[in-house]
């Protein structure tokens, strides 16, 4: 959701959780009934920030009877889809499931899908025009290896990925669109980057769209960073201007580390390193 104030684009923080293949659907009903009870003992205001959690497909028809029966105001999404609706794709998870399962938001490209099941640009666009199609919000996960940044090619690396899932698509299209910049190296790693390389990856990201649409539709696009983010470096990797929030992996299972890190105003950095 983007708001303008005198006439300035105020984009919400999304603070987000990718659980990965951690929480069985018993333990995820716990751990979001957990998160929205600490959330709300602290006041917290999901108008102000955004909260979102990315459980395995197996745990989504729990969370949906929890969030809905309790009215919670998290949302939830699935960690990838199909870029086919239905058919004989065996062990695949079509887009229109998840909508029926009240997700809002997909995941799209995260390093690990590129990189264990071989995803292309090519396969992310495709994914990309089928969570359009169902009306999910794509997450779309863009980030360089290591040997990519020690080579000094992370910029140009990240924007191809960036440009290549966006193929064909129009800033129509894209009006809800979340990019999550995770270089890889700092995912699951300790290793986080510092503040200025979240910064500036993220305003390329953003020129990157201004470039491709228009920069009114560029400032309207949030840019998370992903990779190590912990509550005591979540601050400052916020404080930049086009860092708009976080996706989680490791502490989002931590719901009270998870709550933290969503309560990023509140508090200021004990540390850089994860
Ligand atoms: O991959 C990530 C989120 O999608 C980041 O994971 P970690 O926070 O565990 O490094």
């Amino acid at each position: 959701m983007t708001t303008q104030k005198n006439g300035v684009f105020v984009r919400r923080p999304l603070i987000a959780g990718n659980w990965k293949m951690n929480i069985d659907h018993m333990e995820a009903i716990a751990l979001v009934q957990k998160l929205a009870w600490t959330l709300n003992d602290a006041g917290h205001d999901y108008d102000r920030v955004q909260v979102s959690v990315f459980p395995p497909f197996t745990d989504l028809r729990g969370v949906q009877t929890l969030v809905t029966g309790d009215k919670l105001s998290i949302d939830y999404g699935a960690q990838d889809l199909s870029d086919q609706d239905s058919g004989a794709y065996t062990g695949d998870i079509s887009g229109a499931f998840l909508k029926k399962l009240g997700c809002t938001q997909v995941l799209i490209g995260h390093s690990e899908r590129r990189e264990v099941h071989g995803e292309t640009d090519e396969l992310l666009n495709a994914k990309l025009v089928a969570a359009l199609r169902h009306g999910l919000t794509p997450v779309l996960c863009v980030g360089e290896g290591l040997d990519v940044r020690e080579a000094g090619n992370h910029v140009a690396h990240t924007l191809a990925q960036l440009e290549g899932a966006l193929a064909g698509r129009s800033a129509e299209e894209l009006t809800e669109l979340v990019v999550a910049y995770e270089p890889v190296w700092a995912i699951g790693t300790g290793k986080v980057a510092g503040p200025e390389d979240a910064q500036e990856m993220s305003a390329a990201i953003r020129a990157k769209l201004a470039e491709l649409y228009s920069q009114e539709f560029a400032d309207t696009v949030r840019v998370l960073y992903g990779g190590s983010v912990k509550s005591k470096n979540v601050a400052s990797i916020l404080a930049g201007a086009d860092v708009d929030g976080a996706l989680v992996g490791g502490a989002s299972l931590d719901t009270d580390e998870f709550s933290k890190i969503i309560s990023f105003e509140k508090h200021t950095d004990t540390g850089v390193q994860g």
